[in-house]
């Protein structure tokens, strides 16, 4: 049995307040065990998408079953399981359908993105991954994301959809991380091997213990099971994202979802996003350099509102990349903000005094108005220093 889909009587609860969230959908809702890729389950989840989508929320999918669809193609010529570099064929030539049955399901366009854990490593690659996923949103076209299995070779091996959700989820700002799978939500056990496992409806903190009720994947075509859901969950959790675990295989639950009614798992967020973010940006160690900035610039920085433009800034020190996360001090050596540069330090000393309509004419490309976004920044100044300029 690979899990059962509707419940053994797990009370419907509120699904937390979202605007934007990554939906991830495994392999056993796409494909079932040998056979191809189906709308059966796919369409409702679509449908949610949409829903969310008409109510003015922003999705990003996070789809596996290239692998699932790549074998079914092939039928009885497909390789053996285990083979990795089969399957990394397998999952080459089943993204395309993969994709396509998302399409076929979608009035919007879907973009196909296909990441590895090493891009999200990177830093700048991170940070380009982040402004593709975001400009997508913006363009209103679904983006599909998945691994890029045929370079990812430890991660196929791991199989890590969930983890990669997680991540996307923290790279595009979600508030909400959605795991839909062919089990209705966790069970204090693996419940094909425990019957008498019973689901669990929230779990406030990710202890050992929850940790441990998880197994592996109890299909051949779904891979992580449970425990890369927990992992993926505690990821998401540290970047003060909830989870939420419930059946895509049940339309009904899919169907509540869009109307905010859960029938499956909460797992709440260790902090609140802003608190998490924040916490790491003031916390996390910065760069060698800093940037310097002008009297105006520190006031409107200390007002926790504004954004670092190239026309505050008087000098960049040290050396930083693009990404990095620097010290903003002022004229007197003072650190009065710290945030994640857009630009390099070679390329800030080359903008600083400048407007930021002239970056494409001196650097020849630009990256964004700001040097720091006020997204990426947080203020290191007594309280009531703060709050004398707005941006
Ligand atoms: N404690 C648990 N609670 C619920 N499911 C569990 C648990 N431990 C292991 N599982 C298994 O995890 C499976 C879901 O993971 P997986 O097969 O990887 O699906 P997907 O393809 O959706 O990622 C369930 O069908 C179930 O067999
Ligand atoms: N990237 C692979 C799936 C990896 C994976 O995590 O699968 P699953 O456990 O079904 O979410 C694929 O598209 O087949």
């Amino acid at each position: 049995m690979s899990g059962t889909s509707s419940g053994r009587g797990l009370r419907a609860q509120p699904l937390p307040s979202w605007k934007r969230a990554v939906l991830k959908v495994g392999s056993n809702l796409l494909a079932a065990d040998g056979g191809g890729l189906t709308a059966r389950h796919a369409s409702a989840l679509a449908g949610f998408v949409a829903a969310s989508h008409a109510a003015g929320r922003q999705v990003v999918l996070v789809s596996s079953g290239a692998v699932a669809a790549g074998r079914a193609l092939l039928r009885e010529h497909a390789p053996a399981a285990g083979d990795l570099a089969a399957r990394q064929a397998l999952a080459a030539l089943g993204q395309a359908p993969m994709i396509a049955l998302w399409q076929s399901l979608s009035a919007r366009p879907v973009a196909q993105v296909l990441l590895t854990h090493d891009d999200l490593r990177n830093r700048r690659r991170y940070l380009n991954a982040r402004a593709t996923l975001r400009g997508l949103l913006a363009l209103d076209v679904l983006p599909v994301v998945n691994e890029n299995d045929t370079v990812a070779v430890d991660e196929l091996k791991l199989g890590d959809n969930d983890n990669l959700a997680a991540i996307v989820a923290a790279l595009v700002d979600a508030d909400l991380l959605l795991v839909a799978s062919d089990i209705d939500a966790l069970y204090s056990a693996d419940p094909r091997r425990d019957p008498a496992a019973v689901p669990l409806a929230r779990v406030a903190s990710l202890t050992p213990d929850i940790l441990a009720m998880a197994g592996g994947s109890g299909s051949t075509v779904g891979t992580g099971g449970m425990r890369t859901k927990l992992e993926a969950a505690t990821k998401a959790a540290a970047a003060g994202i909830p989870t939420v675990l419930f059946s895509g295989r049940d339309a009904a639950t899919v169907a509540a979802l869009a109307e905010g009614c859960l029938h499956g798992t909460l797992i709440d967020a260790a902090a609140t996003r802003m608190q998490a973010r924040k916490y790491w940006l003031r916390h996390a160690p910065a760069a060698p350099g800093c940037i310097r900035v002008d009297a105006g610039a520190a006031l409107a920085l200390a007002g926790g509102r504004a954004s670092l433009l190239p026309g505050g800034i008087a000098a960049a020190e040290g050396e930083f990349q693009r990404g990095d996360l620097v010290e903003i001090r002022d004229a007197g050596g003072t650190a009065v903000a710290r945030g994640l540069s857009q630009y390099a330090a070679t390329e800030v000393r080359r903008l600083a005094g400048r407007h930021s309509r002239d970056i494409e004419a001196v650097l020849g490309y630009t990256y964004g108005h700001e040097i720091v976004h006020r997204d990426d920044l947080v203020t290191v100044l007594p309280a009531e220093i703060a709050g004398g300029v707005e941006a």
